[in-house]
């Protein structure tokens, strides 16, 4: 794991997006298509911000999230629905997005449909993470129903995750297409993440989870 600490988050975000613009940009010149992976949640609103606006051949790219909460887009908790409005916009409208969200009254009934449209995208050109102060990364949450599926070396793409620290249904990329992505940022800010991160170090994934996907991760950091 490479650790990259900053003075303050602004900067932070700035960098990051300028990171992964040239990521993005080195994979449409090596490839005709490239993938954008990116978590949800409450850390990398900004990053999208600044992406939106970068000069890329955006209609090229493929985003999608890492995990997603088992709620339409209408809800403010769709990891899609953040990238729809933080990151399709501007530039980046030109690039496809493909949600891991179906009207479907629980993940089982549509996982396979949703992985088989994710999986031509695969593996992940550039994967941006957060993790929670619990160790989560995507929606591999500790103690969660199919945690050690979704870390298993033959897990399927796509793994529906229920969690003590989940509010609702979710569903995740699993450890092993996290793990395969080219290029693997993790976004963190805060005290509290930081500790987190030194602690998952020396524990297993199936107690950090983000333990799983940190070997070729640099993670950013900001107060
Ligand atoms: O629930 C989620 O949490 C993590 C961390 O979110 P944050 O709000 O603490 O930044 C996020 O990476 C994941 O995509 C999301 O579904």
């Amino acid at each position: 794991m490479k650790l990259v600490e900053y003075p303050d988050s602004e900067l932070m975000m700035f960098d990051v997006a300028d990171l992964l613009a040239s990521e993005l940009s080195a994979a449409l010149r090596q490839n005709d298509w490239a993938s954008f992976c990116a978590a949800g949640g409450t850390t990398p609103g900004p990053v999208f911000d600044i992406l939106s606006a970068v000069k890329l051949d955006w209609d090229r790219v493929t985003v999608f999230p890492s995990d997603e909460r088992w709620v339409p887009e209408t809800s403010e908790r769709s990891n899609a629905r953040l990238l729809r409005q933080r990151l399709l916009t501007g530039r980046a409208a030109a690039a496809r997005l493909l949600p891991l969200y179906a009207d479907a009254p629980s993940p089982e009934h549509v996982v396979e449909t949703l992985a088989a449209e994710i999986e031509p995208s695969l593996p992940i050109s550039v994967l941006l993470l957060g993790m929670g102060a619990d160790m989560h990364t995507a929606s591999l949450f500790p103690g969660a129903d199919r945690l050690e599926d979704a870390l298993a070396d033959d897990a399927p793409i796509l793994v529906p995750m229920r969690a003590p620290g989940a509010a609702e249904p979710r569903v995740t990329l699993s450890a092993r297409v996290l793990a395969d992505a080219m290029c693997t940022h993790i976004l963190i800010t805060g005290a509290e993440k930081r500790e987190a991160l030194l602690r998952a170090q020396s524990l297993p994934p199936e107690e950090a989870p983000v333990r799983a996907v940190l070997d070729a991760a640099t993670v950013h950091w900001a107060p």
